[in-house]
């Protein structure tokens, strides 16, 4: 059992109205269970195979899931990266091993399956790109008709390959990301298509499982930290909300210190931490070479707040060198491909390790959210083409000289 609740002013809503904002003032609503009811123990969660669908008790789907088997994902221990930092307990939650490559998959599982419950017969979204590629496939499987809006040329090649691919109507806009939400918000109101942006609750829910699993993966230990990279704050905010209704069902006795990392060109969250806001300050023109967080208005940024304050955690930027001088360590050091976006979580960590900022003996899960295959242009400008040569063995010793 379950209802939507106003994350600001507590106003309820049944769990199967379309609404996606509270129509007494406007902000964002949360799925909020009847924690009584919940009835599963950490053991029956244990004998289950590491997927979204483990923890299916804390969902709001109740019927047969649109999957493509998303989450279980890995999570590896960053030796050599961690060495350098003096970290030993440096991990890294590689989300872009998902079924589309991002972690935005564990949402759309849920999203679409709740379409689908709530006879919803066409999706939409506005995305940087892997929110579009992750409709698009769940729509396919779904079988139900999806929109995408993108900002016109900053979106990275794989996803639009994707979202074209996977049979989406894929609009681009002349304007960014944050506009494009403005938009596809008005036409899915006014037009009865279903909104799966991070303004819809249950999307949200599949995402907090990255904390979940995480926990699970340790072996049931809380990390002192999760790092995430953020854009429109949607992600941070869902492992949060997760881990507080794990503490409430008594699975956890702590939480881990929820830091966000924004690339230094688009930071209002950070902003806002440092400046000690209560609401945050969009900006108008946010740039970055990671454009999956090209985000200047972050919808969810009241609930990140929370989240990162509440647990004593930080916000920490990184510069677009920063970001793709961690993809490239990553890539070498760790064999972990990733897009720049993901480089920017261990890219932040990196940064507040040599600022003296973090106690060397924390246990840390850096989520990386997509796969390196996301954005091979940016790959391809940071490398040395291949070498052409003639096709015989003389030649081949000459280049490899
Ligand atoms: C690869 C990647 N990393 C990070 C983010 C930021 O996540 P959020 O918008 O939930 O903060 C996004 C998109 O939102 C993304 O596509
Ligand atoms: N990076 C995202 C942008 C935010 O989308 P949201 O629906 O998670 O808020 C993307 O991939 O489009």
């Amino acid at each position: 059992m379950y209802r939507l609740v106003c994350v600001h002013c507590g106003a309820t809503y049944s769990p199967d109205q379309i609404i996606y904002t509270c129509n007494r003032c406007g902000h964002l609503l949360t799925v909020e269970y009847d924690m009584d009811g919940i009835d599963v123990s950490r053991n029956e969660w244990n004998r289950r195979p590491l997927s979204v669908w483990r923890y299916r008790e804390l969902l709001p789907v109740r019927g047969e899931p649109v999957s493509l088997q998303e989450g279980g994902t890995p999570l590896y221990h960053l030796k050599k990266i961690g060495k350098e930092l003096g970290l030993s307990e440096l991990y890294a939650k590689h989300e872009g091993m998902n079924p589309t490559g991002s972690f935005k998959d564990r949402g759309m599982t849920v999203g679409v399956s709740m379409a689908r419950e709530l006879g919803m017969t066409s999706v939409a979204c506005a995305s940087t790109g892997n929110t579009s590629a992750s409709l698009a496939a769940y729509a396919a499987k779904a079988g139900v008709p999806c929109v995408v809006l993108l900002p016109a040329g900053k979106v990275a090649l794989g996803k639009v390959a994707q979202a074209l691919m996977h049979g989406a109507r894929v609009i681009s806009i002349r304007g960014n990301f944050d506009k494009a939400l403005e938009m596809v918000h008005e036409l899915c109101i006014t037009h009865g298509l279903y909104l799966l942006n991070s303004v819809n609750p249950y999307r949200l829910e599949g995402q907090k499982t990255i904390g979940f699993e995480a926990i699970d993966q340790l072996g049931g230990e809380v990390p002192d930290r999760i790092v995430l990279p953020v854009g429109n704050a949607g992600n941070i905010s869902a492992v949060y909300k997760g881990l507080r209704e794990l503490e409430s069902l008594g699975f956890i006795d702590r939480l881990p210190m929820m830091t966000g990392i924004q690339a230094a060109g688009s930071q209002p969250v950070v902003k806002a931490i440092e400046q000690n806001l209560e609401v945050l300050a969009p900006e108008a023109a946010p740039e970055t070479i990671a454009t999956a967080i090209r985000i200047g208005a972050p919808v969810n940024a009241e609930k990140a707040l929370v989240a990162i304050r509440a647990t004593g955690g930080t916000a920490a930027s990184v510069t677009d060198e920063e970001i793709l001088s961690m993809q490239r360590d990553l890539a070498r050091k760790e064999g972990i491909g990733v897009e720049p976006a993901s480089a920017a979580s261990v890219a932040g960590i990196r940064k507040l390790a040599e600022l003296g900022l973090i106690d060397r003996d924390e246990r840390i899960v850096c989520v990386v959210t997509g796969h390196l295959l996301k954005d091979p242009e940016t790959v391809v400008r940071q490398c040395e083409p291949p070498i052409e040569i003639d096709a015989d063995l003389p030649s081949l010793l000459s280049a490899l000289r």
